[in-house]
């Protein structure tokens, strides 16, 4: 892993790629072999960094324009990338392009740069032109799989048409972005926009007229069509709306579909989207995959860490202390998990909520935490991803908590560390997910953790796909990696046994300790992200090595720093009990008792409490009465049970009568209980919210288990405490 002092690297220019081997070719794949030798510079990397340079902006045919040429000088971009030297002249010329190029090797320009250039070039808007053009014309269209990346895009756009003093304009279309859709549709209605950026829902609304009514955009102009992550549309299910689109749009017009990843599905989009495309793949020669290219950037070390599931969180926690002023994005598979460890995380490093609120200082922090998934209101994600790409990593570590929402496309400076808590169920998102790092030719770490045994085979996996691994070494309590002696067991080659690593388990105690079992919104959220992990995992489309069955889920729980295990089909019932005594010897036992710490959501949790049990001892009461009504007497009842067991008799009167009575039995003892509760409760109706600790003593010690998991922790606790 890098550290502080070491750098980020930048192209020797006498170190260029020897060779770009380049078709202008209709169909024809262009292999552009990089010789990536890097050297090591002490400075900060600049927007020039990518050690992928081939030609100067001077050399694309047919030329830029001055203007744009000069605009890219501006920016910094002095040289092309393989990708934008290949791809711009194709789009230049008016040909329909297929890109497949590694993450961040600068597609976005390529498609963006020759955008405008066409624009200017057949849809000019000056003066004269304006009189003619229809007001909410619209001329070419840029549709991204997620918000974040059409803004990202939309940046771009409107950094490049403000730099070439271009009278195009450009207009963001995203669901949810907090703004009035109608308002919005109406504005477009009325000023249109030469270049709509935007998500495919919200695109297909304007262009089909969904907003307003009718179409708030006139497309028969329309010259440029481009599909940014591709295969990532189609797999989110956009296929309809992509095609709503196009038949909404002129055929004579231009198409680019661009990504790192194609799948299978694109080749229909393909044949019925684009006209004779020119396909481009910019491949990088492997130094790991011997004879062979592969499909990351050279600049992105991967390693694969294998460890049992309840030692990710130290390993991760461990990694962080000995790489401090970096940037982290660690990614889980679902919204819940994000949500529990950015509690938890953020808990650990001691700044919890500081970090999503908008006013909070970050440089004072060591360590910020964020986190962002899909179902976070859009104007939270917005602020999330600003400000976790603002964050100066000379003065504080950052780690961004995240699920696959962030893995595509997203261009954050300076990330120097992407970690995966598991391999994306998704095989197509891993290699996006790594190149969230190592952009632009800086180098980049990506550490994917394996639990040992089947999942191994990921890394073969993975090696036939062309991402090549090497192993990342365990991390001891003291910060130095893991050697075995050589007569360790061969079980533990890769990581110690449990007993040498004993401060690895106590964080997860800690956790619990301290947060899980004192904080109900905490305790909560652990049980639904690891439900919902659970439930992803056994979605893994490479179900052959992530075999659900063959998964420990009791260490998967413990590294989840659960208190409880939720009831769930697939824990037998004696999984409970040896997670109670291998895992967490549990110091609470009415989880019913775990207060939430916001102080109005416990007040009203505890009305809600109160009445369910006012409302089970109402039942109890109504059952008791019923039951007494038409129950023979206490001697009769007594003289049947007798007969009942002298004759051993299976009489369905006695036998139901005889449920009844117990039933009944049953609802008064709940019902006593409840009334016990309700005194107390009246006592303390009158006290202020100080006071509800001691309304949960009194649950605690009148209200029985109130799950099947808390009646196990009580039996667990009387065996223990005898
Ligand atoms: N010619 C260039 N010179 C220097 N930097 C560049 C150049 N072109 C692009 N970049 C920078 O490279 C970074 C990555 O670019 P971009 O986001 O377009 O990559 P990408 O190929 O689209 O990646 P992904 O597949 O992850 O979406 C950006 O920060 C961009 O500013």
């Amino acid at each position: 892993m890098k550290r502080k002092n070491s750098t980020k690297t930048q192209t020797d220019p006498s170190k260029r790629p020897k060779k770009i081997q380049q078709s202008q070719n209709e169909g024809e794949s262009i292999n552009s072999k990089l010789d990536l030798s890097l050297i090591q510079n002490k400075s900060k990397p600049r927007a020039s960094a990518v050690s992928t340079y081939t030609e100067g902006w001077d050399q694309i045919r047919p030329k830029l324009s001055d203007k744009m040429f000069n605009a890219l000088q501006e920016l910094g971009y002095e040289k092309t990338t393989p990708v934008q030297i290949a791809t711009i002249p194709q789009l230049l010329k008016e040909k329909d392009v297929v890109v497949e190029a590694v993450t961040g090797s600068g597609k976005t320009l390529a498609f963006v740069v020759p955008l405008l250039e066409l624009l200017d070039k057949k849809r000019p808007v000056n003066n004269k032109t304006a009189q003619k053009r229809i007001s909410n014309e619209v001329y070419s269209i840029i549709i991204s799989p997620t918000r974040e990346l059409a803004q990202q895009i939309y940046k771009v756009v409107l950094q490049l048409l403000e730099l070439t003093k271009s009278k195009h304009t450009a207009s963001l279309a995203i669901g949810g972005s907090g703004g009035n859709e109608v308002e919005d549709a109406v504005e477009l209605a009325k000023n249109g926009a030469s270049i709509l950026v935007g998500t495919p829902g919200r695109l297909e609304d304007i262009i089909c007229g969904r907003v307003a009514g009718k179409p708030a955009v006139v497309c028969k102009n329309l010259e440029v069509l481009i599909m940014d992550e591709a295969d990532r549309l189609l797999d989110m299910g956009f296929e309809s709306q992509l095609k709503m689109i196009m038949s909404m749009i002129p055929k004579q017009r231009r198409t680019g579909l661009f990504s790192a990843t194609m799948s299978e599905a694109v080749t229909e989009l393909i044949r019925t989207g684009l006209r004779n495309p020119a396909k481009i793949t910019v491949k990088v020669e492997s130094n790991s995959l011997e004879g062979s290219e592969q499909k990351t950037p050279e600049t992105l070390s991967i390693k694969y860490l294998v460890c049992p599931a309840d030692r990710k969180l130290a390993q991760i926690f461990r990694l962080v202390a000995s790489n401090p002023l970096q940037k982290y994005i660690v990614y889980f598979s679902t919204c819940a998990a994000v949500d529990y460890f950015y509690k938890l995380f953020s808990k650990y490093y001691g700044n919890i909520e500081k970090i999503n609120a908008p006013s909070t200082d970050d440089k004072k922090m060591d360590v910020v935490v964020s986190s962002l998934h899909g179902q976070m209101d859009p104007k939270r994600r917005k602020l999330t991803f600003e400000k976790f790409t603002q964050l100066d990593t000379a003065l504080t570590t950052a780690i961004l908590i995240c699920t696959d929402v962030a893995s595509r496309g997203l261009d954050i400076p300076d990330v120097d560390c992407v970690i995966q808590w598991e391999p994306p169920t998704d095989p197509k998102a891993f290699p996006h997910r790594c190149g969230r790092t190592a952009r632009a030719g800086r180098n980049g770490l990506a550490i994917v953790f394996l639990n040992p045994g089947r999942e191994e085979t990921y890394i073969e996996f993975m090696r036939i796909r062309k991402i090549p691994m090497s192993r990342m070494s365990y991390l001891l309590a003291d910060l130095t990696p893991y050697q075995p002696s050589s007569t360790s067991d061969p079980q533990h080659e890769l990581y110690p046994a449990s007993s040498d690593d004993p401060q690895s388990l106590s964080i997860l105690d800690h956790l619990r300790n301290s947060y899980v079992s004192t904080d109900r919104d905490i305790y909560e959220k652990s049980i639904k992200a690891f439900v919902s992990s659970v439930k992803s995992y056994q979605k893994h489309e490479a179900s052959y090595i992530f075999s659900f069955k063959h998964l420990d889920l009791l260490t998967v729980a413990n590294g989840y720093s659960l208190i409880s295990l939720p009831k769930m089909p697939e824990f037998k019932s004696d999984d409970y009990t040896t997670f109670f005594t291998k895992f967490y010897k549990p110091n609470i036992s009415d989880f019913d008792t775990i207060p939430y710490l916001d102080k109005p959501r416990e007040k009203a949790r505890l009305l809600k409490l109160n009445q369910k049990y006012e409302q089970k001892a109402h039942f109890a009461e109504k059952q008791r009465h019923k039951a007494s009504d038409s129950a023979p007497s206490d001697s009769s009842n007594a003289k049947a049970t007798d007969k009942h067991s002298a004759n051993n008799s299976n009489s369905s009167w006695s036998n139901n009568k005889l449920k009844k009575l117990k039933r009944a039995e049953r609802l008064t003892k709940k019902l006593n209980k409840a009334v016990a509760i309700e005194r107390a409760r009246s006592l303390s109706a009158s006290a202020d919210a100080s006071q509800v600790d001691n309304i949960d003593d009194v649950l605690n010690r009148k209200i029985g288990g109130a799950s099947g998991t808390s009646s196990l922790l009580s039996v667990y606790n009387t065996k223990h405490s005898k």
